[in-house]
């Protein structure tokens, strides 16, 4: 593709350079050939400007950078937003995308309801894929990309080959570093959902107003002016501030749950292995049995059945789809049985607000005559914020009955001072640094009536120790290791 043509449509001058033909786009200067667009950027690292001259020996002919970045011998596409306007760009290059895309933003809930919005989609026959934690995952494979938004030439490529694969509808989560690094710009997104917003994050943003600012740039600059905003509302404030966002940009507000004025939770009946939804939409109340457990579980059901009506799905058909909702990997997985019966639940709660959403899940499943307990083993990740370890540990020590405190990802930290952390707000819990040895104490700990809960990991494949250079990541399945657990006996 020349790159006038890629120049009219992201509104840059290319100049003489007009005639090049531009064969990629780069934001990293070793992948960068002969022909290709290179995006240098101001990291948290390091300074992409630095790659300049690299970046341009080994053939890029156009660099995207902020003014004052110094460009010799190849066309400065100079923007003070550089992030965006290589988006943009990059965007009129990667040609074709799928016809319908919706995003996802929120604290918690985003993978859960890009996974359920495919299953629904698929349910009507369509070709359908979501990109998000779980990777790319289209009805033949599911393929990591190691983020949850992944960089902006990744995502992408991944549209165009996903297109030309001949899906025609897509899910993405919009993480709030994706959204604030515009890792994921310049398509045509039908519609966007906001879950909830709690505490996360806080290392990178600079408080829950940078943090909510940065989610609200799907609704103020990535949905589109004729797109749909389905916002879960519960009634916390952010979701009404979430709303006004949505309205100020011109968007259709579809409102979802118990306040939600287009499609309203009216009444929630958990049962054993799943829970009767009635749901009213349209003058129309139906009954829904939606074999997922927890009111987490319901609210993202509901968030993507909003957004496939939204996207002009049958509101009847999408909704007789959530009774066929197959289980999302590691959201509250039953994982095993223990000797004594006592199931061990994996989720990837890893928040003080999932971690909540969890127990409150599992509590009704919990005997209530013989009396069983709650145990739960969780930690915290290292270099990720660490002011939610101790409210981790509070609502796990308010909420649950037997507490273990353990490792999770330390990462660059040393797992000691983490756990510590944690055990700050965790009273009267145990520690067992080990994640092996603290799943099994626990396992070997239930007995019947009780429910084991293994929080933070969900589907994670590896437990990440050290940081840079010195990075390894130990193989680490919480259901494998649970399995494991049940099937020696929970011997500690
Ligand atoms: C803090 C953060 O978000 N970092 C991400 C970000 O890096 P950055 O832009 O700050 O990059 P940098 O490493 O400082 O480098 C600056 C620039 O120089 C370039 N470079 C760098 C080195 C070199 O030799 N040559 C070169 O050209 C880089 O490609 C980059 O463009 O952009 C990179 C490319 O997209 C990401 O790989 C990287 O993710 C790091 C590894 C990470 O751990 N990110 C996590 C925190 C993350 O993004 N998580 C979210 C949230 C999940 C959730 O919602 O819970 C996610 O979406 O996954
Ligand atoms: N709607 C919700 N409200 C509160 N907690 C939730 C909700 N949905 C999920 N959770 C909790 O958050 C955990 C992670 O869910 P999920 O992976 O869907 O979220 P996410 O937003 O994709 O997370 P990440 O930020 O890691 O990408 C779940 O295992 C559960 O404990
Ligand atoms: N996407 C999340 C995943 C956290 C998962 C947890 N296991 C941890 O390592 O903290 C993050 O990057 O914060
Ligand atoms: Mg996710």
């Amino acid at each position: 593709m020349k790159l006038a043509r890629i120049a009219a449509a992201a509104g840059f001058d290319p100049g003489p350079a007009g005639g090049e033909t531009i064969t990629g786009f780069a934001i990293d200067h070793r992948k960068v050939a002969p022909g290709t667009v290179f995006g240098a950027f101001e990291g948290a690292r390091v300074n992409g400007e630095d790659f300049i001259p690299a970046a341009i020996a080994a053939g890029a002919v156009a660099v995207v950078a902020r003014p004052e970045a110094k460009v010799e011998g190849a066309l400065h596409i100079a923007d003070a937003q550089p992030r965006r306007m290589f988006a943009r760009a990059a965007a009129a290059f990667f040609q074709p995308v799928p016809e319908t895309i919706v995003a996802v933003t929120g604290t918690n809930g985003k993978t859960s309801t890009v996974e359920m919005t495919r299953q629904l989609w698929r349910m009507a026959g369509l070709s359908a894929a979501s990109i998000g934690t779980l990777g790319v995952t289209t009805p033949d494979e599911s393929v990591s990309t190691g983020l949850t938004t992944p960089d902006i030439v990744t995502f992408l490529s991944n549209m165009t080959g996903l297109a030309r694969e001949g899906v025609t509808h897509v899910a993405y989560e919009a993480s709030s570093h994706g959204l604030s690094q515009f890792r994921n710009e310049g398509l045509r997104v039908a519609a966007g959902a906001f879950t909830n917003l709690s505490r996360d994050h806080l290392d990178y943003h600079e408080g829950m107003e940078d943090y909510f600012a940065a989610k609200m740039r799907l609704f103020d600059e990535v949905v589109g002016s004729e797109g749909t905003a389905v916002i879960w509302r519960d009634g916390d404030g952010w979701a009404e501030r979430a709303e006004r966002h949505a309205r100020t940009g011109g968007l259709r507000v579809l409102s979802v749950g118990g306040e939600g004025e287009d499609i309203r939770l009216v009444a929630r009946t958990p049962g054993h292995l799943g829970q009767m939804l009635e749901i009213e939409h349209g003058g129309t109340t139906r009954k829904v049995n939606l074999p997922l457990i927890g009111a987490y579980q319901a609210a993202n059901a509901l968030v993507a059945a909003g957004l496939v009506i939204a996207t002009g799905g049958d509101p009847a058909a999408t909704f007789d789809g959530l009774t066929r909702l197959q289980p999302v990997r590691g959201r509250l997985e039953r994982a095993a049985l223990n000797r004594a019966g006592a199931p061990v639940y994996v989720d990837y709660a890893h928040t003080p607000d999932a971690l909540e959403a969890a127990i409150a899940a599992l509590r009704p499943h919990v005997s209530d005559s013989p009396r069983g307990r709650l145990i739960v083993v969780f930690g915290a990740g290292g270099d990720r914020d660490a002011g939610k370890r101790a409210e981790m540990g509070r609502v796990a020590a308010e909420r649950a009955d037997v507490v273990i405190v353990t490792d999770d990802n330390p990462r660059g930290e040393d797992p000691a001072a983490i756990r510590r952390q944690v055990m700050d707000g965790a009273y009267g819990a145990r520690e067992i640094g080990d994640r092996r040895a603290a799943i099994a104490a626990a396992v070997a700990l239930a007995q019947a009536g009780d429910i084991v809960l293994v929080a933070g990991k969900g589907h994670e494949q590896g437990q990440i120790v050290g940081s840079g250079e010195d990075m390894k990541i130990l193989p680490f399945d919480d259901v494998t290791v649970a399995r494991e657990a049940a099937a020696a006996g929970g011997a500690a």
